[in-house]
């Protein structure tokens, strides 16, 4: 079968991408080359059924895939596109999913010719919930373009963003904010032990509330100040509760000084 894919990278996100593409039956397994230098999680791509290789010298001399995803770390892009220039300037359409990195260093890397899809997926992207936002440049083909939707549509719901300066924001929502409902859920467990349920409890207890108020946003058609004002009775527990989150915006004005804090990290690690 040919290599019509190479993923470069098959950490957490980049496995869970995977994971998703294959399961969804978007690619064919033997269609797909990992490159990725860790030796058990090359094993793992290898179980999917995937080629794999440990670095770019790996790959076979006349390979020629449609699409690179890369889904390495911000910090060693530089290094790691200088080997696979060979399939720029248009040979490939690259997709990144890493942040902060903006299509212009792509193309000042491979050739300005080089079609790029930048792409902030999150997390949940593992069990097909994910939130994939993207931005390409001008020289991505329609038939590309579409490929590459289909991949990202496998592992949950895909937007596209006109300007790319705002992908500095949607990193920081929802290419991070899995990590802020987890801790969510942490500190709600914390709470609940607290307040004295055993461990095993506050935990179950947290996570399906989470769960099941996120659902009910998601799929209920009500906006959440709506759903909220369902759960508070009046001057019951749970305005005595939002008294404590919502008294001078406590939780928003937290919330938005960390928005802001992987905002601003995420336009460093671009520069
Ligand atoms: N984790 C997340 O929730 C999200 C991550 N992202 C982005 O995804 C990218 C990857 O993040 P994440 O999966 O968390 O990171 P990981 O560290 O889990 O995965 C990156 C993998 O790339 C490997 N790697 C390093 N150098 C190379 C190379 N030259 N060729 C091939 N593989 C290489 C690393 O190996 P080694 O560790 O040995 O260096 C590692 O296994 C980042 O750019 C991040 O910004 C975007 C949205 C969400
Ligand atoms: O923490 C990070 O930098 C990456 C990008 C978004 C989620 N994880």
């Amino acid at each position: 079968m040919t290599a019509r894919l190479v993923l470069v990278g098959c950490g957490h996100m980049g496995h869970a991408m995977l994971t998703g593409w294959i399961n969804a039956g978007r690619i064919a397994a033997n269609e797909i080359v990992v490159v990725e230098p860790n030796d058990d999680l090359r094993d793992r791509a290898a179980t999917l059924g995937c080629a794999v290789a440990s670095d770019a010298d790996g790959l076979p001399a006349d390979i020629s895939p449609e699409i690179v995803v890369i889904a390495v770390k911000p910090q060693v892009i530089r290094e790691v596109l200088a080997d696979y220039a060979r399939f720029g300037d248009g040979a490939a359409t690259f997709v990144s999913i890493a942040a902060g990195s903006s299509v212009a260093t792509f193309e000042g890397l491979l050739g300005e010719d080089t079609p790029v899809i930048r792409c902030m997926p999150n997390i949940p992207a593992a069990i097909g919930k994910g939130m994939m936002v993207v931005f390409a440049n001008d020289r991505v083909s329609e038939k590309a373009r579409d490929f590459v939707a289909g991949l990202l549509s496998a592992s949950g719901e895909v937007a596209s963003i006109g300007d790319e300066k705002l992908m500095d924001a949607v990193t920081a929502v929802s290419g991070s904010g899995p990590g802020y409902v987890f801790h969510f859920i942490e500190a709600l467990t914390a709470a609940a032990r607290t307040a004295g349920l055993p461990a095993e409890t506050a935990a179950r207890l947290a996570v399906q509330t989470v769960y099941g108020a996120a659902v009910m946003a998601a799929e209920s058609g009500e906006e959440p100040g709506a759903l909220r004002q369902q759960v508070t009775s009046y001057k019951g527990t749970t305005a005595a509760a939002l008294d404590v989150l919502m008294g001078e915006e406590r939780l928003t004005r937290l919330l938005t000084e960390a928005v802001e804090a992987a905002r601003k990290r995420s336009i460093e690690l671009g520069s």
